[in-house]
């Protein structure tokens, strides 16, 4: 099994891949083509379960695909991210929630979309045995305040994220996620912790990248400009399940070696 302590060690060494996947199957997929970390995100929020954004999506919700993701894998590090308003009102709550992931659902680490609200529950949640993973930067369950624009672009948000940075390790988060901020900036917040970093839409200097699974493999509605697609999935998808409508409406499908008959039922009716 991959631990945290591993993924720390890989940093300043070899990047870290890190990859969204929400069930079983795709999750057994990226774990055979080598990815490191597999982030149950609560982008499944947009990306598979129909909302137009990640706030509505429950601990439930997260707690059922969070064990489908480590049903489908052996040795893969699982992170949960906890949904909006999961963790932060009640520090109770706030542990009780987490501790599902890992002790419900299987998970190995949760992540914190990240603040100075975090602070302590971070360092609760390490005391605890619960790994944390921060998040800082774009943090899309402040979509309502902030929009999806890059984050950071003057000095004084930008000093702001590093002395979260700083704060977050002190409090002992094990990795740190900055998602769409200035390339210099991440670089920079690379440099100052020891914790590796992973960006996203944050330039090339980080430890590692994560991005959406829909947005790699090409499934996605619709993309942030900073994703690459590296296939074409959809298109596969639809042409493997109109070939099927057209096979089962021409009479093509199923065919004879579809189906077997017995002889001794012949005569039924
Ligand atoms: N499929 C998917 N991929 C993601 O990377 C992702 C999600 N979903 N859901 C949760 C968040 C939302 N993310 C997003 C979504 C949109 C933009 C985007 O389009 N940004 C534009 C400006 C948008 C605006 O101004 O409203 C940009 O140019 O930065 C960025 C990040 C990243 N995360
Ligand atoms: C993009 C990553 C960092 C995320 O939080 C998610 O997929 O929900
Ligand atoms: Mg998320």
């Amino acid at each position: 099994m991959t631990t945290v302590r591993d993924l720390q060690a890989m940093a300043g060494d070899e990047q870290i891949t890190m990859l969204t996947a929400y069930d079983a199957v795709t999750a057994g997929i990226a774990e055979g083509a080598g990815v490191d970390v597999i982030l149950v995100g609560d982008s499944m929020g947009n990306a598979v379960l129909g909302y137009d954004d990640t706030l509505p999506v429950t601990v439930d919700e997260m707690a059922s695909r969070v064990a489908a993701v480590a049903r489908g894998t052996d040795e893969t590090l699982v992170v949960a991210d906890m949904p909006f308003l999961s963790f932060g009102a009640d520090e109770g709550e706030s542990v009780r929630n987490c501790g599902r992931m890992l002790k419900e659902a299987g998970a190995n680490a949760v992540k914190l979309e990240s603040g100075p609200h975090t602070l302590s529950l971070t360092e609760r949640l390490s005391d605890l045995g619960i790994p944390v993973m921060a998040h800082l930067g774009l943090t899309p369950q402040s979509v309502n305040q902030t929009g999806y624009t890059q984050q950071a672009n003057d000095r004084e948000e930008a000093e702001q994220i590093l002395e979260l940075a700083r704060a977050h390790e002190d409090a002992g988060a094990f990795a740190l996620v900055v998602e769409h901020v200035p390339a210099n900036l991440a670089a920079q917040v690379t440099e100052a912790i020891d914790i590796p970093t992973i960006g996203i839409g944050a330039g090339g200097d980080c430890d590692g990248q994560v991005l959406v699974f829909t947005d790699v493999v090409g499934l996605a509605a619709s993309s942030p400009p900073f994703a690459e697609q590296f296939g074409d999935v959809r298109s596969e998808m639809h042409g493997a399940i109109s070939d099927y409508v057209d096979a089962v409406e021409s009479g093509e499908f199923p065919g004879d070696e579809h189906a077997s008959t017995s002889e001794e039922l012949d005569d039924l009716y």
